[in-house]
């Protein structure tokens, strides 16, 4: 049986860009995208990209050349998905809400070929092309990597044209000026060529850039199909931002479901609730702040939901006591984590059949585990990152989670030694710990660099946090750690409310509900809310700074008040 060769009739490439040709074919007449008032059926959708692929490839782009995207979740936005890999390049879909200094740093790192701007992006495109010129100028200088400026695209809205240019050339122009007949789409050679290249938030540290292979995206994005159980024709509707991990793979998803994707610029309540009832929306993936906009809209703001809403929620821990509230809306809620390393969700909290005879707390408190590892993933546990032995299945031990399997990266670009940290014994190491329980699913309990050491006993802030969205004034809430002088370190919560609450009160709930080790010492409200990345996540190193000030300010004022205790004890005398 060895002897059998592969050939080309047993052996094609993986790559999710076959799903577009496939849905061109089976679903051409179905409504592939909408926007606005902007209808475009799977047809054209193919054609369009089969064009835009062309076209880039008249433009010299060729195979690993990484073309850049600055965009909202808009129909441009979801074709470069497939047209740029199929004109042999990489895409990089670059997050909207960066600041120009970080987009230059981004075009520079990648070496962008190309960079495709929609029009509401471009002052900001404008500043980052600056500094990358005037890096360039620096570059020639002091000899150092040279700097190349990308060719550039603007994207006009395709519902409302605003006329807005940035550069010689414009999206519809080069779809018009594409011919497939001339620069026919590249055929992927090697599964294993890469398709995307995505920087990670950037929550704890610079972003990285993480490459994914063709192959790894199909299998993620078939995994993530089966395991949500996305039926044929879904109506999804784009909250999660398309540039976080190609919207865990969505993006080339609803094309192998002949689904329709509904765009909408904003992720705000009134937009989320409109295209819902609109469209009869059945599916969405968000982070979990997005419920609290769900559940905080403005009575004007509501529609009626015309069916069940799948939720796919991740990137973030889900409070128990939100995805409670979200499900009584008639939301219907999966929960996965992942990350960007691992092409989106690597673990889903599988449903059991059993845990539908619970009362609604115990099934939310289930759903807010992580879970299982997704099918494409081979393994996925929780090891002593020293040792690599297995934690004990007790839903206490703590380790760090690790995964492997077709959906990891092929690697940090240009960052060999940021790729070696991280793949170890043939594990990719999360940076998160977690547990398992004794039924097998995995629960995050922190980022490491989150967990908070107090009096040597550790902390684990989505536990507090967790807590603190079971109040019923809270909003958001995020827990960090605060320098103490006589612990180390003691929890302090930051948190967004809803009308009055004091303090006191914060800590008297808290005192109910958890280990007095675990009580926040100080409570500070933010009127504004937590700051937050363009992906959901509370900014925790900018609250770890206001806490180190806080406490510093505190340790002052605690000495001054020594001082002038002594000075009164002194005159006494
Ligand atoms: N369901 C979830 N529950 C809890 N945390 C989650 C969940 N899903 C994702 N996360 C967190 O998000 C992280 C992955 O986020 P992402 O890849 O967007 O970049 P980042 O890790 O936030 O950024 P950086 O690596 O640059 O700091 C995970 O490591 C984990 O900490």
């Amino acid at each position: 049986m060895d002897m059998l060769p592969k050939c080309d009739a047993n052996y094609v490439p993986l790559s999710p860009i076959t799903f577009l040709q496939r849905a061109a074919s089976v679903y051409a007449d179905r409504t592939s995208v909408i926007y606005g008032n902007a209808r475009y059926t799977w047809k054209h959708t193919y054609n369009r990209c089969r064009r835009l692929a062309s076209a880039l490839r008249s433009l010299n782009i060729s195979k690993n050349d990484v073309v850049s995207v600055l965009a909202p979740n808009i129909p441009a936005m979801y074709e470069m998905h497939f047209a740029v890999p199929m004109a042999g390049a990489v895409l990089n879909t670059i997050n909207t809400r960066l600041d120009a200094r970080s987009v230059a740093t981004i075009l520079r790192h990648s070496e962008a070929k190309a960079f495709f701007v929609d029009h509401q992006f471009i002052p900001l495109a404008r500043d980052a092309l600056k500094q990358l010129v005037s890096d360039s100028c620096d570059s020639h200088n002091a000899a150092e990597e040279a700097v190349s400026i990308p060719l550039v695209v603007a994207i006009d809205d395709q519902d409302v044209p605003t006329g807005a240019r940035l550069g010689e050339l414009e999206y519809e122009q080069l779809i018009s000026l594409g011919d497939p007949r001339r620069h026919a789409p590249v055929e992927v050679e090697d599964e294993w060529d890469p398709i995307a290249l995505n920087y990670t938030s950037g929550t704890t540290s610079a972003p990285k850039g993480v490459v994914y292979s063709h192959r790894g995206a199909f299998l993620s994005t078939l995994s993530l199909l089966l395991q949500w159980e996305v039926g044929a024709g879904p109506v999804y509707l784009w909250t999660l931002p398309m540039f976080h991990c190609n919207g865990w793979t969505f993006t080339w998803g609803v094309a192998a479901r002949g689904g329709t994707n509904v765009c909408i610029r904003a992720t705000k309540a009134a937009e989320m609730y409109r295209a819902i009832s609109d469209h009869s929306v059945t599916h969405m993936c968000c982070a979990p702040t997005v419920f609290s906009m769900i559940l905080e809209a403005a009575p004007n703001e509501r529609r009626p939901l015309p069916n069940t809403v799948h939720v796919l929620t991740g990137g973030a821990p889900p409070p128990p006591a939100v995805v409670e509230r979200i499900e009584r809306l008639g939301f219907h809620v999966t929960h996965a984590y992942g990350l960007t390393e691992a092409t989106g969700p690597a673990l889903v909290c599988e449903w059991q059949d059993q845990w539908d005879a619970l009362d609604s707390g115990a099934r939310a408190r289930l759903k807010a585990r992580q879970g299982v590892s997704v099918v494409t993933l081979a393994d996925a546990d929780v090891v002593d990152p020293e040792t690599l032995a297995r934690v004990a299945r007790d839903g206490r031990a703590l380790g760090e989670i690790v995964l492997r399997g077709s959906s990891i990266m092929k690697g940090y670009y240009k960052d060999a030694e940021a790729t070696a940290k991280t793949f170890r014994g043939g594990w990719f190491f999360t940076g998160d710990v977690g547990v398992v329980h004794e039924d097998g699913y995995i629960e995050i309990k922190d980022r490491s660099k989150d967990v908070i050491i107090s009096g040597g006993e550790n902390i684990s802030s989505v536990e507090v946090e967790a807590v603190l969205y079971g109040h019923p004034k809270v909003v958001e809430a995020a827990v960090v750690a605060m320098p103490h002088k006589h612990w180390g370190e003691t929890p302090c919560a930051f948190l967004a409310v809803k009308g009055e609450v004091k303090e006191e009160e914060i800590i008297r709930h808290c005192r109910k509900n958890m280990a007095k080790f675990m009580v926040p010492k100080k409570v500070v409200f933010l009127e504004e809310g937590l700051p937050k990345t363009s992906t959901g996540k509370v900014q925790k190193f900018q609250l770890r700074v206001i806490a180190k000030s806080i406490a510093r300010k505190e340790e002052e004022e605690e000495e001054k008040r020594m001082q002038r205790e002594q000075v009164v004890a002194m005159s006494r005398l």
